[in-house]
């Protein structure tokens, strides 16, 4: 993949390629099409990530609530993205203890309670151990810092896909 195969590609290859970069939520990269063309990876990232950051707080909301829980039902029914599937099976959440699962759900839930979406985490970047951990330290932010946590971690996902299909290696995660 490259820049100028990007920027000669039609609404639904676009789409097909980037719908998945931001969690169930093509429309990013339906909008972000329109932008084309891009200069380069980081360009296009960077229109992934104005769009986000000029969403209304709700639409903000809305993004973190198309992700699935981590170690969550998606994961033990298979109904993961493809994508999140990696992630997820990539961080060892595929092969916990029933109460390491347990504990994750009761978290999971304890932190979708207080600020209305799921808790997110860049998981390829951390290891098992810091799901439970950094779960455990956001649940104590105040609501607006943790909006701002939550959709940093989604810029990082969004940056480790991209760069899974540019076949680079991102820097600066
Ligand atoms: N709730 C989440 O953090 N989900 C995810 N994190 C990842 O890295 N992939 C996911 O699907």
């Amino acid at each position: 993949m490259d820049i100028e195969k990007v920027n000669s590609m039609d609404f639904g290859e676009f789409v097909d390629v980037f719908g998945n970069v931001i969690e169930r939520c093509p429309l990013i990269a339906a909008a972000v099409w329109s932008q084309r063309p891009f200069s380069d990876v980081e360009d296009l990232e960077k229109h992934f990530f104005d769009f986000i950051d000029a969403l209304p707080q709700s639409g903000q909301e809305g993004i973190l609530r198309c992700h699935p829980d981590l170690a969550g039902r998606e994961l033990q029914r298979g109904t993961l993205t493809a994508e999140s599937q990696r992630e997820q099976s990539g961080a060892g959440l595929t092969s916990l203890r029933a109460d390491e699962r347990l504990q994750l759900a009761e978290l999971n839930a304890q932190y979708r309670a207080r600020f209305g979406f799921p808790f997110v985490l860049a998981a390829r970047l951390r290891g098992r151990a810091a799901v439970p951990r950094e779960l455990a330290r956001r649940l104590q932010c105040p609501p607006p810092q943790e909006l701002r946590t939550a959709l940093d971690e989604v810029k990082k996902i969004g940056r480790l896909r991209l760069a899974d299909l540019f076949g680079a290696h991102p820097a600066g995660l």
